[in-house]
């Protein structure tokens, strides 16, 4: 027989159940497997156990955290203050005022910290003499502290990887945190706060200078200065002052007229006579601060420039001293030949800045009025012009008598004897003056200083020049 004859196995029928059998085979075999690895395993159920527990306990983790911040969401309140805003050193100095009156009453600590910052302020006594004070106020951390029954957690956070770029300083933020049903707290200690800061400013003349695009407080506010201690040429003073008095009265003038509600005073003269010191003392008088602008300082820009003199604080007059050195050429280099950044034109856009209700007064001061830009010193710009001029005879004989008169107990020396030397320094300055000789203010003050009342009025002469 061929062998072509033999039956031919249908191989599609014979595949198949060979397939099928051996698939029984395998299933039957795995579950059986699976369960003795799964029930001889010892590793195996221990891995198990384990990773239940870890699932278990993340969830409880998540939960909690979720549940926390549900509570805090509820139950907590927060407050941050950034130190762009002026509360921040309120509530600093406050935090560290609260310390000072519990070491006082020798009491506990008042905070709960242990992370202190040092602050130290140099504080100028009535005689004139001043002292270091050393602060201590919370430093960056966490802090704890009851007030009104209730506590609250301070966190000082410092941003270390950027900073005012204006300025230079880090960034930082106190957060305050207390129960919800006490945040009424939060104003009532703010308001504690900027008292506190304002009552050490009471009969205090604060200087600002700018920072960047800020201005900022500059050193400890300054005992006021009486503005009888400048003693000025017969009616110059009350001149300024009834000027100054009846602007600040007239703003619902300026306003009804749509005038741009501001004043520029130039006060020009020789070094030493007192132009600065008035500016100070007048400040003082009407409870004003002063911003001081200097237009050389670096980096500041006709973009700045606008910027600081349209955001001057409140209640404050901005000083620009010596401008004949920074525009006489229209051009602004500094001793060490850097050219500023503002121009003539800027500075005089800045001068006139946008129309608005805000008040501004400006202050300039020059020794070489001549040299000035007419366009600086035209009406608008600089409403009052007045000379303030080296001692007139008056000048002279006024603050003779007040610094060896009255109740000066160092000489011997009595009242009449203090008037008729008076009298001889007057007659004296009259014929300097005839000859063109002149005598600063501050050179009489300087020269007072040292001597007494007979040496100052025989020696004084020396002191005079030949006028400019
Ligand atoms: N008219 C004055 N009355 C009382 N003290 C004066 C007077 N003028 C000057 N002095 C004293 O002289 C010192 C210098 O005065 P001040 O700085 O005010 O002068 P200034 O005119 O602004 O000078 P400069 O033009 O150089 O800036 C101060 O200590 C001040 O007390």
């Amino acid at each position: 027989m061929l062998p072509t004859e033999a039956p031919q196995p249908d191989l599609t029928t014979l595949a198949q159940p060979a397939t099928l059998s051996g698939n029984v085979e395998s299933s039957s075999i795995a579950p059986s497997f699976l369960k003795n690895f799964l029930n001889d395993n010892p590793y195996f159920q221990a891995g198990f156990g384990l990773m239940t527990l870890g699932v278990g306990l993340t969830v409880m983790r998540k939960s909690l955290v979720v549940g926390t911040a549900a509570l805090r969401r509820r139950m907590l309140v927060t407050l941050e203050i950034n130190n762009k805003d002026r509360a921040y050193e309120w509530f600093l100095a406050w935090m560290s005022s609260q310390h000072a009156i519990q070491a006082q009453k020798r009491l506990a600590p008042w905070t709960r910290s242990h992370q202190l910052s040092v602050e130290t302020t140099v504080e100028q006594r009535k005689n004139g003499s001043s002292s270091a004070m050393f602060k201590l106020v919370a430093g960056p951390g966490t802090h704890y502290f009851q007030y009104k029954g209730a506590w609250m957690q301070v966190k000082r956070e410092r941003e270390t990887k950027s900073m005012h770029l204006m300025s230079g300083t880090p960034w930082e933020t106190v957060t305050l945190t207390t129960l919800s049903r006490d945040r009424g707290l939060f104003p009532q200690l703010l308001s504690e706060a900027r008292d506190l800061a304002m009552k050490g400013h009471e009969g205090k003349l604060v200087i600002h200078t700018a920072w960047g695009i800020e201005w900022r407080p500059f050193g400890q506010p300054r005992l006021k200065r009486p503005l009888k201690s400048v003693v000025l040429a017969p009616g110059v003073a009350e001149n300024i002052e009834s000027d100054i008095k009846a602007f600040l009265d007239r703003r619902q003038w300026y306003a009804d007229r749509g005038i741009p509600y501001r004043r520029g005073y130039l006060l020009h003269g020789p070094p030493g006579s007192g132009k600065t010191s008035f500016i100070q003392a007048l400040a003082g008088s009407l409870s004003y601060d002063i911003c001081v602008l200097n237009l050389s300082e670096r980096g500041l820009a006709d973009d700045k420039l606008f910027h600081l003199l349209s955001n001057a604080p409140e209640r404050s007059f901005v000083l620009i001293e010596d401008i004949d050195a920074a525009f006489n050429k229209r051009v602004q280099t500094s001793e060490d030949g850097y050219q500023s950044s503002v121009t003539f034109s800027g500075f005089l856009n800045a001068l006139d800045g946008v129309a608005s209700g805000e008040e501004r007064i400006i202050f300039m001061t020059t020794n070489h009025v001549e040299k000035l830009d007419p366009a600086l010193i035209r009406p608008g710009r600089v409403d009052l012009m007045q000379l303030i001029d080296d001692a007139t005879p008056e000048q002279a004989c006024i603050l003779f008598e007040r610094f060896y008169g009255g109740r000066d107990i160092q000489q011997e020396i009595s009242e009449e004897e203090v008037k008729a030397l008076s009298t001889t320094l007057r007659t004296l300055i009259q014929q300097e003056m005839e000859n063109e000789r002149t005598v600063s203010m501050a050179a009489l003050q300087g020269f007072f200083i040292r001597n007494d009342a007979r040496g100052a009025v025989a020696k004084c002469r020396d002191l005079f020049t030949q006028r400019r």
